[in-house]
């Protein structure tokens, strides 16, 4: 007999993950078995709703096509758009060109990762477009990846991706083995076809980038959760995308906690509530002249902080 998370006895109960939630039913995995189920009355009433990614207790009831969600275990964290919960693992996607990376870009999904406590990855996708020789464009892509290297690589682990070639994907799997990942990354630059890699049977439509705005058509229109191998454990969200981040969901003080080469520095700060913009004694000022902080870093936080402080004053 298996128990409700809050201790009632129930003798049809199983624990399961939400997977799929389309027109008002949610489609909970529990061993093998995906059970198609509605939610009980009591989270409309509490205004919550389980999203893809909740651990859930069900209960099974015999002779009837749908089982009823009881439960919701605690989430480790939950997003509004799309409405997914516990990520455990954020892969972070730039390309080498078409779009061109822009590195402020990256920081705010990096500062969205480590607001939600997620272990995160980077991967630099169209790693092709560097091979071609004695091109133009090529040499751009190369600066591209060897400038998001010089950037990232000491703070996140980074991974080129040919996702055309379905190249760098055996380094990419080691890093999200055993856990629930979902692609953030701006339109275009090749989230989906990372995902058919990832898995061939989700069947994710890849839009083509037009050559006027080099940005990618929204193809994914709900959110799935897909198993890429079952011994571990490993899974991934199919979403309609986490294309951008709000900063503003960061307080003025908590946005440096989200930089960590910006949080070990400022242990050196003279004022503790130094915000490292020009108070003097900083040591944050003091790794950036000594290129222990990266240049591009300390800028987007600059920037982040502002546009904060901004929207403070209206
Ligand atoms: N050369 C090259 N092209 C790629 C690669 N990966 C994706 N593309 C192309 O880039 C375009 C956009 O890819 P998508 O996978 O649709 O990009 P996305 O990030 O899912 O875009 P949105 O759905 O708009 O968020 C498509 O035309 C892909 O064929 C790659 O590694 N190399
Ligand atoms: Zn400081």
């Amino acid at each position: 007999m298996k128990m409700k998370s809050k201790g009632v006895k129930c003798s049809g109960c199983l624990e399961g993950l939400i997977v799929k939630g389309i027109a008002g039913f949610y489609y909970v995995k529990s061993g093998d078995t995906v059970y198609r189920c509605k939610a009980r009355g009591i989270f409309k009433q509490r205004d919550i709703k389980p999203a893809v990614g909740d651990k859930v207790v069900i209960e099974v009831i015999p002779d009837n096509d749908d089982s009823l969600i009881v439960d919701m275990l605690p989430r480790k964290n939950s997003f509004i758009r799309p409405f997914v919960a516990n990520v455990d693992c954020f892969i972070i996607v730039a390309a080498a060109a078409r779009p061109s990376p822009a590195p402020i870009v990256i920081d705010k999904f990096l500062v969205m990762a480590e607001k939600s406590g997620t272990d995160i990855v980077i991967c630099i996708n169209k790693c092709d477009m560097a091979d071609s020789l004695q091109s133009k464009k090529a040499e751009k892509a190369e600066e591209n990846i060897e400038l998001l290297k010089n950037i990232y690589s000491s703070l996140y682990p980074v991974v080129c991706l040919d996702s055309k070639n379905g190249i760098g994907f055996d380094e990419l799997k080691k890093l999200i083995k055993g856990k629930a990942s979902a692609l953030a990354g701006p339109s275009g630059v090749g989230k989906s076809t990372i995902l058919n890699r990832l898995i061939p049977e989700a069947g994710a439509e890849t839009g083509k980038v037009s050559e006027k705005s080099q940005r990618g058509r929204h193809t994914t229109r709900h959110s799935e959760l897909f198993t890429i191998d079952v011994k571990t454990g490993t899974m991934i969200f199919d979403t309609p995308g986490f294309t951008s981040f709000d900063v503003l969901e960061a307080g003025e003080e908590e946005l440096q906690h989200f930089f960590p080469e910006i949080m070990h520095s400022a242990a050196a700060c003279r004022y503790s509530n130094c915000r490292h913009v020009a108070e003097p004694g900083c040591g944050v000022a003091k790794a950036l002249s000594e290129n222990k902080i990266s240049e591009s870093r300390y800028e987007s936080y600059v920037s982040m902080l502002d546009e904060i402080k901004k929207s403070k004053q209206y």
